[in-house]
Formats: C-alpha cells, structure tokens, sequence
C-alpha cells in the first residue's frame, strides 16, 4: 500500500447491505444511516438502485435535502440494456432522475455473463458499457465503474476482462472498481492480479469483494495492498448470501495496522457506536463475537489470560479497546483463577482486604464448584456480584423467601390456571401472597413482588426481559437439572441471573430472586444524589 495516496471510503449498506436475507430498511432508516456515515467520514454513500423499487426513488429525492459534510451519495444501477438505446434507457434515465453527484454503473467483465447473460458480442458488451458511461458523463455525473466478477472474468479471459476495464476508461469512468462477485477468490490471486492490471490503467482502482470464502475483508486489504485506492464495503458486513467486506474490520486494520490513511479523518473512536447503531436500525442482535466492536472481542475468561492482562493489556490483546470505542471486559468462569475474581472486585469497586489471597483462593473455588453443578457466570454477571459481594461481606439478601407453591391446572376443554402462594420474611416479618399469572414462573414473579412491594417499592421499575431455560443433563430425561437465566432491566440497564434446580420452578425463582435483590443492592447503595435525580430505582 502506498502511504501517500489517501483511501477512499464507498459504503454500500444502503444497497448491497439490503440484498442481504432479512435486511430490511425503511426510507426514514436509510436516511437515518447516510447521515450516521457521513458524520464517521466515509466519502461515498451508495443509496440504493433507483428505478428498481419506489422506496429507493423516494431515498434519492429524501437525499437531496440531506446536509452532508463530508460524503457524495451515489445511485447504483446496471449499463442500459441494449446498445443503441442508450438516451431512452429506463434504468439510465432513472439514474439520472435521482440527481445525485455520483453514480455507479456495473458492467460484465466475464465472458461468460455478457455472451449468455446478455446474448452480445465482446463487441456489443464493450459498446454498451462505453455508451452507457459516456452518457451520464455527458451529464455532468461523476461515474464510477464497477467491473462485476472482474477476478473471475480476468482469470478465464484476461484479454476479455480488461477490454471491458478499457471501455470505461475511454468513456470517463472516474474508478474501476473490480469486483469479486461470487466472493471466491483468494488474496494472493486479488494481489497478483491487481499488480498485473495496474499499469494497464491510469484510472484509480476499487475493491467490492463478498464474502462466501469468508474472506472479504482479507481479499480487501489485499487488494490496497496491491494499490487500489478505493474500498467498497458495509456496515457490519451485511450483503447479498454471505455478505459483503466488513468496512468495520477493514477501517481499523487500514488505520492501526497497515499505516494507512483514509481521505476525511475519520472517528475510530465512535467504531463500536456505529456499528451498534446500523444493527440498532435493523432490528438485529449485535453480533458479540465481531472483531473490534463486539462484546466479546476484548473479553478475557481463562485464568492466564487475565493475569497477564492484569500485568500489561497488550499481552493478549491486538489492539488498545478505546481506539475503536470498545472496552476490556473480564468474565468468571470454571476456567477462572484468582486474576479473575480480583479483577472484577476492582471493577466493581468492592474494598479488599489487606491480605486477601486465601479470600480469592476460596472464592475460585467456590465458582468452580457452582460452574460444575450447572451454573454460569460468563452469562450471568449479576449473579456473580452478590456472590462476591456477599463473600466480601457487603451483601446481605434483602428477603428470604420461605415457602412457595405453584398450582397448575390444564385441561381440552377448560382454561389454564397457573397461580402461586409464597411466603416471605422480610425484616423479621412475614408476608404471604398469592397471583395468578402467564405460566407458573410469571405467578410466581408476581407473588414474589406482591410480598415485597410494601417493603421496597422501587421494584415496580424493574422487569423482566428474557428468560432462558437450559436442560443441563439431557441423558436423564425429565429429571435433569435446568439452569435458568433471567435478563431483567430497570429501562436504563439490564442484568442477568442464574438459577439451577432440578426443579424448573425453584431455578426460576433462585434466578428471580438473584434479580431482585441485585436491583435492590443497586438502588439502596447508590448516594442520595443519585436517588434524587429521578433515576429508575
Ligand atoms: C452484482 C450485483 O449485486 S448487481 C445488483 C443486483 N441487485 C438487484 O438485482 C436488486 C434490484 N433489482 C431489481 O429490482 C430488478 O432485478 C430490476 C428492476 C433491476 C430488473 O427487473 P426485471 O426487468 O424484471 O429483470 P430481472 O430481474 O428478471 O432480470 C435482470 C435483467 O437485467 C439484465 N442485466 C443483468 N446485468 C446487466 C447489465 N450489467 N447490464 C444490463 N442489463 C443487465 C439481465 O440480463 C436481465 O434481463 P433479461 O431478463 O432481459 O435477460
Ligand atoms: C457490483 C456488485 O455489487 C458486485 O459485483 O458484487
């Protein structure tokens, strides 16, 4: 990669993110996107294809009042369809309707798709992509050309492939952007490849690669590494079948570890912010294993690894969190050793006593054995704090439940009934209560704040969100244990909790419980500032 030449950012989320299976963007969301990614700095925005559908006209005519800094937004679409048509062209006359500075034509560069995909000579396919380029040149329109399955197309007939690269060259394209269609190709064929064709053109090259060899991103760098000054990716890696190249592992690998430089500055440091933003938007789950910007992806679980984190970050991990706007994390395990523990009770700000090793030795201990019978405290961190809370001495449950009983009825021809009656000591006193519920674990929710309300009414802030039940010996049937996980939240934050049993009622509540009582320790330790400011507790 040449260090003097700026990179230039072309995100494809709102176009090729979309061919993805269950990717689904409302006009609003796109809108919502192209402002987020031109506040980060990437240069070009593509919007979509806008005589496909009416939500991507209604995007492009939306774009126009659009205040952008720093990104030009360009419409996608393919050559016309026939030469000789070029003025009337549908596809071309909508591209041009959308108005927008930049657009983005592909065009084949494979035999194979121009002789019987469309039926021409290498003549014929040749023409329509220099009329078609031509055309919106003479329009005033930065174009950019994007050669479909170039690498596949070059490796079966290079001669083919770059004739059609010198076709857009001749009529104006401003890039070629070769692409790797099919995603298949490797990155030493990308590298070979573009060192080859690079002195055959004067024009700038780009990189569109997919992922089905799982390596877009690899086959990216690769490609910048050869020369191309362009990167053409998404957010996320979203894209038609296995996705497109992941501009979120792509940038911090050009910035921090290839020394290269993009063309407007961009904020690595709101990396992991976008990223969150565009799964916020499309309704999925964040993904916790994503390099960089996942949950996980500085998540420290086995003993060595902690302690040498403990002693120097860098020791096992590749980059510094903070510059991609993620955060060290430590989970406790069964794999855990005394880092671990010590390490969480800094976090969460628990005074340790002067000598404290046999404390920590105990409490490893102690979490191995709970890991053994079931429990796991990678997934249920809450539960985890009381437990060393506890052992610290700074926690003392607020309630112990006493009795519980849950009643089900079901039947064909009548209506379920699921209640509880629970009895409950709370200060030296007891309540007991009984509700009805949806199933016996939301009665026997219920039941649980019915006693407890009169006592501590700050549970009314709290729900709970999900609920998870695991068979943890399946070999046994319908007597195996369960564990249970509980996500609760207070709207602000959410928490999660373990129970195991081989009865599923008393998991539940053992989980429930662990909820409560860690939203309560919340609530009642924070200073009185913090109660007054209207916060949930
Ligand atoms: C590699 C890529 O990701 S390219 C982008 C792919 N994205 C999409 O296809 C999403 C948007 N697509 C659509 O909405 C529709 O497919 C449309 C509106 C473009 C076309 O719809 P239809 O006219 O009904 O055609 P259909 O989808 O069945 O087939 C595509 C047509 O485009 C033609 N075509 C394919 N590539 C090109 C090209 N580079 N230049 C010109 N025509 C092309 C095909 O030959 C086919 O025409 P034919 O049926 O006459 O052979
Ligand atoms: C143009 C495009 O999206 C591709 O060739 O994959």
């Amino acid at each position: 990669m040449n260090q003097n030449n700026a990179i230039e950012l072309y995100d494809t989320t709102l176009r090729d993110g979309t061919q993805g299976e269950k990717i689904n963007l409302s006009v609003q969301d796109k809108l919502l996107i192209a402002e987020k990614l031109d506040e980060f700095g990437v240069d070009y925005i593509e919007g979509g294809w806008p005589s496909s559908n009416p939500k991507d006209e209604e995007f492009f005519r939306k774009a126009l009042d659009l205040k952008l800094k720093n990104a030009r937004v360009s419409a996608f679409g393919s050559t016309a369809r026939k030469p000789g048509s070029i003025a009337d062209d549908p596809n071309l006359t909508g591209l041009l309707r959308s108005q927008t500075p930049a657009i983005t034509i592909f065009g084949k560069t494979w035999k194979a798709h121009s002789a019987v995909g469309l039926g021409l000579t290498d003549e014929e396919n040749a023409e329509l992509i220099f009329e078609s380029v031509r055309h919106l040149k003479e329009e005033g329109r930065e174009v950019l050309f994007d050669a479909e399955h170039f690498f596949d197309g070059y490796k079966d007939n290079p001669a083919f492939a770059l004739k059609m690269l010198q076709a857009a060259e001749e009529a104006g394209a401003e890039r070629l952007v070769l692409c790797d269609t099919n995603g298949g190709t490797l990155p030493h064929e990308i590298y070979d490849i573009i060192t080859q064709i690079s002195s055959s053109t004067s024009v700038p090259l780009g990189i569109h690669t997919h992922n089905d060899g799982d390596l877009a991103v690899a086959n990216a760098l690769s490609a910048l590494r050869a020369g191309a000054t362009h990167v053409q990716g998404t957010i996320n890696g979203i894209g038609e079948r296995c996705g497109n190249a992941n501009l979120i592992s792509i940038i911090p690998n050009v910035v921090l570890k290839m020394n290269g430089r993009f063309r407007h500055k961009l904020q690595l440091n709101q990396l992991t912010a976008l990223s969150k933003f565009v799964y916020e938007i499309l309704n999925l789950p964040p993904d916790n294993r994503a390099p960089f910007v996942g949950r996980s992806a500085f998540a420290h679980k086995g003993g060595i690894h902690v302690s040498a984190v403990l002693k120097e970050s860098s020791l096992y991990e590749h980059i510094d969190p903070k510059s991609v706007g993620n955060r060290q994390r430590v989970l406790v395990s069964e794999l855990s050793g005394q880092s671990n523990i010590r390490y969480k009770a800094r976090e969460l700000g628990i005074a340790l006593p002067e000598d404290n090793a046999a404390l920590f030795r105990t409490m490893v201990q102690r979490i191995k054995k709970l890991e053994h019978e079931g429990y796991q405290f990678d997934v249920a961190e809450a539960s985890f704090e009381l437990l060393l809370r506890h052992e610290m001495g700074e926690f003392q449950p607020f309630f112990e439940v006493l009795e519980s009983k849950v009643h089900i009825e079901s039947g064909k021809n009548r209506e379920a009934v699921d209640q509880a009656v629970m009895k409950v000591e709370v200060n030296d006193e007891i309540e007991l209560t009984a509700a009805d519920g949806d199933g016996p674990v939301n009665a026997l929710d219920k039941a649980l704040r019915k006693a407890l309300r009169r006592f501590y009414p700050e549970i009314r802030n709290m729900s709970l969100v999900d609920y998870k039940v695991r068979v943890l010996e399946e070999k046994k049937g319908t007597s195996a244990k369960v564990r249970v996980l509980i996500e609760s939240s207070d709207k602000e934050n959410t928490w999660s909790t373990v129970g195991v049993s081989t009865n599923i009622i008393d998991a539940s509540l053992q989980a429930l419980s662990d909820s409560i009582n860690y939203h309560l320790f919340n609530c009642r330790t924070k200073p009185l500032e913090t109660l007054r400011e209207a916060t949930p507790c």
